[in-house]
């Protein structure tokens, strides 16, 4: 298994001294004032406003970084004293606004701070407030930000595709907003989430701001009231199906592929039907991974491992752990594949052990051989009605719970409230010392259970973890851990790694470097006190870490051809220490640079 190098956490990287490499500019006066990549708002000095006209068209006193960044988080605290006590859904679109007017204005500045921030942050631009802000996206609306294919281009997407400012893309995330979180089908107002998941790669991965792309594939949406609304901004048609959809997304990849041949396109919140073919479709044609079926498998797994340590027992004792997943969509049929193949691989390739310490639970109940028509991905993990002592096709939660006592309670069903009291306390006679609780759904509202219901119902010796924040849990004489399951932790390296090796595929190895390779990050200590997952304020030594394991996957399974003056034998002849700092080294960072004109 993949072995870390811890640094300590990052926190707050200090104003440097040094002076960053110059940037240029084909622009001048207003129109850099305007163009959020250069602007600097009173930032600019003196000897750049003459170069670049700008002279009489800013205020005369030049502010410092250090300075705009003070007066930034000043008036977000005013922001947080003047909105006390008001509903939680005004207040969050309240910091959401102000953090995106900045985005919209300073990138520069709007990176710094998210990056100095991100514990506080993340909650507000990922999720779960993404998840408001989607759902009241059309009248949020104020400036596009990324790019929207819709149904409409067909046939224009090669030529649509150069209206893109940037000559460079490595990242982009694609949505077509048929299941955003647990909200459902939310059309184009989904494009919050590539937004924000692009903007978790430059603060966590360090993937330069200019060289991304959030789109939308707005193939129409079958959401009714969204079909309604006067101010809904997309296509106003059902969605397209079958091969009429698929030509749409055909024309897109090949479009990108044609632009950028080595940009990364990540899959994210496609309902599962198109989750899994797109997957199938494209992952060896394109360099392209699906986020909701890989990245969250991967951080369940590490999770999985971190439950068998927490119990002071060997990692082989995975074999031995019953695991009850509730919900059969893209995440949950893809936390399972994983994981019958980490304990197929440990126990020497026997699947038939692997497949029944697993129950899959889905919204018609437990899932077996006698369900009419059975999902065809969901085959592979269907009880046989014969080896259930007790239990048969469709029973509920509560009654698989009782009669499994499993060791690890897992959803991922979009819904909220799942895990009620009765299910809480059945999970007391879990045959585990320390039952695991994963509720990964998303956003907050959907969360199967919350931490306090959790420790209150199913006992304070548990291990909890959520797809959105909670706060941990005051339990009198020690804190109930809350740890945030989320693949956060996974797709920025699985991004990064890939870029860097230069890898024309994403995987299944790569995948699985990323999961053992968080699965490990914690220590022992840590585990044992119930906290499977670091903090999010480490999030970039994390990211350098999962990379590193990447780039040694890509390596491994010969999919890497280097990148940039890197090449495969540079790459090769790496040690692990050599390129997580490889990997640390090609972390963007914001800085103003000296701004230079050229024609
Ligand atoms: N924490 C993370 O990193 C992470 C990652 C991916 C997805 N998610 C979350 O997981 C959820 C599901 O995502 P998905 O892509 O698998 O969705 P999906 O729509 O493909 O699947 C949802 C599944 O839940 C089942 N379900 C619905 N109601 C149920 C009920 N009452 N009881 C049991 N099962 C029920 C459905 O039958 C379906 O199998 C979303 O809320 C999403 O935000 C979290
Ligand atoms: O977006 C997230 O927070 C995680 C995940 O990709 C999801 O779809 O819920
Ligand atoms: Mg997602």
């Amino acid at each position: 298994m993949w072995k870390v190098v811890r640094f300590a956490a990052s926190r707050s990287r200090k104003f440097s001294t040094a002076i960053p490499g110059p940037c240029k500019v084909h622009k001048r006066g207003t129109d850099i004032l305007h163009d959020p990549w250069f602007n600097k708002d009173t930032g600019f000095p003196i000897t750049e406003r003459d170069r670049l006209g700008l002279r009489g068209l800013l205020p005369p006193r030049v502010i410092s970084f250090e300075h705009q960044y003070d007066r930034f988080m000043d008036s977000y605290r005013s922001l947080e004293k003047n909105t006390k006590g008001q509903a939680d859904k005004f207040v969050s679109l309240s910091k959401w606004r102000i953090l995106n007017r900045l985005h919209d204005r300073n990138e520069i500045l709007y990176y710094r701070v998210l990056i100095d921030n991100i514990k506080e942050f993340a909650p507000i631009i990922y999720t779960p407030t993404v998840g408001l802000v989607c759902e009241n996206y059309s009248g949020l609306f104020r400036r596009p930000r990324g790019m929207y294919f819709s149904a409409k281009d067909k046939g224009e997407m090669m030529s649509m595709i150069y209206n893109w400012p940037s000559d460079e893309v490595d990242m982009i995330v694609l949505t077509d907003g048929s299941r955003i979180l647990g909200l459902g089908d939310l059309g184009v107002q989904g494009i919050g989430i590539p937004i924000g998941k692009l903007d978790m790669y430059v603060a966590a991965a360090g993937i330069n701001p200019r060289r991304i792309l959030p789109v939308m594939l707005d193939v129409g949406t079958n959401n009714e009231k969204l079909l309604k609304d006067p101010l809904y901004l997309g296509v106003r048609q059902p969605r397209l199906e079958g091969e009429e959809y698929l030509s749409i997304v055909d024309e897109f990849m090949e479009a990108v592929h044609n632009r950028w041949p080595k940009a990364i396109v990540q899959f994210e919140d496609f309902q599962m039907k198109w989750a899994f073919e797109t997957l199938k479709r494209y992952r060896e044609r394109f360099c392209m991974f699906n986020d909701d079926i890989q990245g969250t498998a991967g951080v369940a797994l590490a999770g999985l491992l971190g439950t068998v340590r927490s119990q002071g027992r060997p990692l082989s004792d995975f074999l031995k752990q019953r695991i009850v997943v509730v919900g059969a969509g893209s995440a949950g049929l893809g936390v399972l594949k994983m994981a019958v193949q980490a304990v197929s691989r440990m126990s020497g390739g026997s699947g038939t052990v692997a497949n029944s310490q697993f129950f899959l639970i889905d919204k018609n109940g437990l899932v077996t051989t006698e369900r009419i028509n059975l999902d065809p991905a969901a085959v592979p993990f269907a009880k046989n009605p014969r080896d259930l002592e007790g239990l048969t096709e469709g029973a509920s939660i509560i009654e698989v719970v009782k009669k499994v006592k499993p060791h690890v309670l897992l959803g991922l069903s979009g819904v909220g409230g799942v895990f009620d009291k009765e299910v809480l306390k059945a999970m007391r006679e879990s045959a585990s010392t320390k039952p695991a609780i994963f509720a990964m759904s998303n956003p907050t509202v959907n969360a199967e259970c919350t931490a306090i219901e959790a420790f209150s119902h199913a006992g304070e010796n548990i291990v909890f973890a959520s797809g959105s924040p909670f706060d941990n849990v005051d339990l009198g004489n020690q804190v109930g851990h809350v740890n945030q399951a989320n693949n956060m932790y996974l797709f920025p390296g699985i991004g990064l790694g890939t870029l860097l090796s230069g890898a024309r595929h994403i995987t299944d190895e790569m995948v699985r470097a990323a999961a053992e390779c968080l699965a490990s990050y914690m220590t022992d200590e840590e585990v044992q006190k119930g906290i499977l997952y670091p903090s999010i304020d480490c999030i970039r030594n994390v990211t350098a870490e999962v990379g590193a394991a990447v780039i040694g996957a890509a390596v491994a399974e010969k999919q890497a051809e280097g990148h940039g003056d890197v090449g495969l034998r540079e790459l090769s002849n790496m040690s692990k220490e050599d390129t997580v700092e490889y990997v640390r080294g090609n972390m963007w960072y914001p800085e103003y640079s000296p701004l230079v004109h050229e024609k």
